[in-house]
């Protein structure tokens, strides 16, 4: 039984923005850790906001579910979604302590798995919110995020920020609770370095459609890796749209990507302009 599945569904953001998702169908069995690979533009944020029920979709004879349970109108419980918003959300940027804030959205509940996160993310308790740097505020968001224990965890690129060691560490952690509890995920990333073994699936996705569903990734058999995967799926996208350009040919979403409105990652960066 797959616990997260989506059939025909189809999404707008609007009625005047080409479709950004097109006839997805997918279905991930429990215990599954998928890796999303894409371009920028290609659905992937959307896919996984629609998964977190954060937006209605009204596509006739779409459905959306978790755990067999219709993700917008159900909210299945045992779901937890983070995504690179965090970063920009003032609530995490008050002058309070690092305990003060943890406390105060539960984290003494699940103490165990918050102290063992705050290890992890090498956290101290004492830091002030207001005075930490973006990724040390990444580290407390996600420690924030993850110790309730989640069935399935919906990963939208949170580790942009992060040092290598924190960020293999964390990923160790990921795969380990995911291996002990039978918990799924479903993480959306550019960064594929040190994901090797990380996940049990990988999918490929262009334009709003998956041109390879999610596929057992077995690295034993493999005598590639992750990052040369995604590199050539990358290529191959790029050559797909010169084609397209080239032809002056369309597909189902246009392949015109709707350059006013930029995709999460997009928001991202330009929020924090890494250029200078
Ligand atoms: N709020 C919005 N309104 C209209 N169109 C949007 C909106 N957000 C995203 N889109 C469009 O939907 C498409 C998919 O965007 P999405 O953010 O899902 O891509 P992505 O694969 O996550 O990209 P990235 O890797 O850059 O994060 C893009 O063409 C984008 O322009």
């Amino acid at each position: 039984m797959a616990v997260i599945s989506a059939t025909n569904l189809t999404y707008s953001y609007n009625s005047f923005s080409p479709p950004s998702l097109v006839g997805i169908n997918i279905q991930l069995p429990p215990g599954s850790r998928t890796i999303l690979v894409g371009a920028n533009g290609a659905g992937k944020s959307t896919l996984l906001q629609l998964f977190a029920g954060k937006k209605l979709v009204s596509t006739p004879g779409a459905e959306v579910k978790i755990k067999d349970q219709d993700v917008f109108r159900n909210s299945p419980s045992g779901v937890t979604f983070l995504g690179t918003e965090w970063a920009m959300n003032p609530v995490v940027r008050g002058d309070i302590s690092v305990a003060a804030f943890l406390d105060s959205v539960g984290g003494y509940r699940h103490k165990e798995r918050r102290d063992h996160l705050l290890d992890i993310l090498d956290v101290d308790l004492d830091w002030r919110m207001h005075k930490i740097s973006d990724g040390e505020r990444r580290r407390v968001q996600l420690c924030f995020g993850l110790m309730a224990p989640w069935d399935v965890l919906l990963l939208d690129e949170v580790t942009v920020d992060l040092d290598v060691l924190v960020r293999q560490d964390l990923l160790n952690f990921l795969k380990d609770d995911s291996e002990k509890r039978g918990a799924t995920i479903l993480y959306a990333t550019h960064i594929f370095d040190g994901l090797n073994d990380f996940p049990t699936h990988v999918a490929h996705m262009r334009f709003g459609s998956f041109v390879t569903l999610p596929t057992p990734w077995d690295l034993s058999k493999k005598s590639t890796t992750l990052y040369q995967v995604a590199l050539d799926w990358l290529k191959e996208d790029r050559e797909f749209r010169k084609e397209l350009e080239r032809t002056g040919k369309t597909i189902a979403r246009g392949a015109r990507r709707n350059e006013a409105v930029p995709s999460d990652s997009e928001t991202f960066y330009r929020k924090y302009d890494y250029s200078h």
